[in-house]
């Protein structure tokens, strides 16, 4: 029977399914960070259960880190006590974490894939409704709650009911300036944020097939922001050369064999999917967002719609934006590039591109927060600080940083942000704050003119 790419890795980590119910399904990879895991080390704890399998277990900090001054002692009490209450655990339970200061210390969705930790086949979770990123290699990885969080410490397994498919199909070349953050901004506002409910999505077509695996780590750790349990990208010779020679990746006969395996995993020509997308690369245009959700997104050179819809008048007042307007030459004092949706070496190469021999503009605070303390390297052997240095950015050290409020990094009240991170909630990056998602090219052109502009009169 023909079986989609879901389906084959699906299948092949279920250990049982209860009649008429939900199946066990094993999990390779459980990554976790200290946000969400204190409370279900609390549970363990209660309950006097051991940690199954602590070797199939990675922690990092990430959520609460400083981005500067690394190794001085963290001033804000709270991140201080989350961040000690990580190492306190994984010390008890002997979990390797990689802490503040460790040289593959990171975001915990930028991290894990460039150790080669993030392999095709494989089942991840992490307490994190964005580790639907490390679907862009062909695993099933997606995001649970905190008691899941328990329940895969103590057993390595999750109750779960499979989600129906979906593929979303783009076909076709992307224009110039069109970067794998428009391609996802672009189909959350064609489809909603309510879309892929129920759903594992799947995507396919010349733009991903075409795609680094940096771009689909952008598209899938989006998934979640149109519904879907997670997003999945079928292997390819992309995804091979990339994971080849990491770190964690397997080596010689072990590389062969899981090769073989990952090579029969891309959907079968005559699958069947539940729901199906398809779109015409011809029709992105870089994209940027004007609302309080990552579907209230617009074409760069677009304008705001003018329909009556309460949640649109309602956003429209928190941004204080008017309905019908362009966001051309809007004033913007804060830029954001970072977060695990778009803070690897290809993001700062883009931004490096746009920035190089300009000045930012004297009006613009920018923060460009690396993904990690490998892409902090890549980006100092590369020369890309000396880019940024030249043009007056300051480069900070990794962590999630701006993309919430949860650290020092917060945007002040009444100030718009273009962010390339993933989330536009109210207050998502501080009380009162404004953010507009975009790409990494939106956001450095933003940070050179101190105004949003049309990026595809800018291009050269
Ligand atoms: C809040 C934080 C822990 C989080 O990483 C949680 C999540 O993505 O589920 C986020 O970005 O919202
Ligand atoms: S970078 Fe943002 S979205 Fe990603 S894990 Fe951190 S807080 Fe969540």
């Amino acid at each position: 029977m023909s079986k989609t790419l879901f389906d084959k890795v699906w299948d092949a980590h279920v250990v049982h399914t209860i009649e008429d119910g939900p199946q066990i399904l094993y999990i390779d990879k459980h990554l976790i960070h200290e946000v969400t895991s204190p409370q279900a080390f609390n549970e363990l704890e209660k309950r006097g259960l051991p940690i199954f399998r602590p070797q199939q277990v990675l922690a990092t900090a990430d959520h609460n880190t400083p981005t500067k001054d690394q190794h001085l002692p963290i001033k804000d009490e709270l991140s201080r006590k989350q961040l000690s209450q990580l190492s306190e655990n994984c010390e008890k339970h002997g979990i390797q974490l990689y802490e503040l200061g460790h040289k593959y210390n990171g975001i915990v969705h930028v991290m894990a894939p460039e150790l080669g930790i993030t392999q095709p086949g494989m089942s991840i979770v992490c307490g994190d409704s964005h580790t639907s990123t490390h679907g862009a290699f062909g695993s099933i990885a997606f995001g649970i709650g905190t008691s899941q969080v328990a329940q895969v410490f103590a057993s390595q397994c999750l109750l779960l009911t499979k989600p129906k498919s979906m593929r979303i199909k783009v076909n076709g070349k992307l224009k110039k300036g069109v970067l794998p953050k428009d391609v996802i901004l672009y189909i959350i506002s064609q489809i909603g944020t309510n879309a892929g409910t129920g759903y594992f999505c799947e995507y396919a077509g010349d733009v991903f097939e075409n795609m680094s695996m940096e771009g689909r780590m952008t598209v899938c750790n989006m998934s979640i922001e149109m519904g879907a349990r997670g997003g999945i990208i079928a292997p390819d010779e992309t995804t091979f050369d990339y994971v080849k020679g990491r770190k964690f990746a397997p080596k010689g006969q072990e590389w062969e064999n899981q090769l073989d395996n990952w090579k029969s995993l891309p959907t079968d020509s005559d699958a069947k999917f539940d729901k199906e997308y398809t779109f015409d690369a011809e029709d992105i245009e870089p994209m940027i967002t004007f609302g309080t959700n990552p579907g209230m997104g617009i074409k760069i050179n677009g304008f705001i719609p003018d329909q009556n819809d309460s949640s649109l008048e309602k956003s429209l007042k928190y941004m204080d934006f008017k309905k019908g307007e362009s966001l051309i030459h809007k004033p913007i004092n804060y830029v954001f590039i970072g977060s695990c949706t778009n803070s690897r070496i290809e993001d700062f190469r883009v931004a490096a591109e746009y920035i190089k021999g300009k000045k930012k503009a004297k009006n613009v605070t920018a923060w460009l927060v690396p993904g990690s303390r490998q892409v902090e390297q890549q980006i100092e052997a590369e020369g890309l600080k000396t880019i940024f240095t030249e043009a007056g950015f300051e480069l900070r050290q990794p962590g999630c940083s701006a993309c919430l409020a949860m650290n020092d990094d917060k945007i002040p009240a009444g100030e718009y942000c273009v962010s390339t991170s993933n989330r536009n909630f109210e207050g998502r990056q501080g009380q009162g704050s404004r953010t507009l998602l975009a790409s990494p090219l939106l956001a450095a052109a933003t940070a050179i003119e101190g105004k949003i502009i049309d990026i595809t009169t800018h291009l050269n």
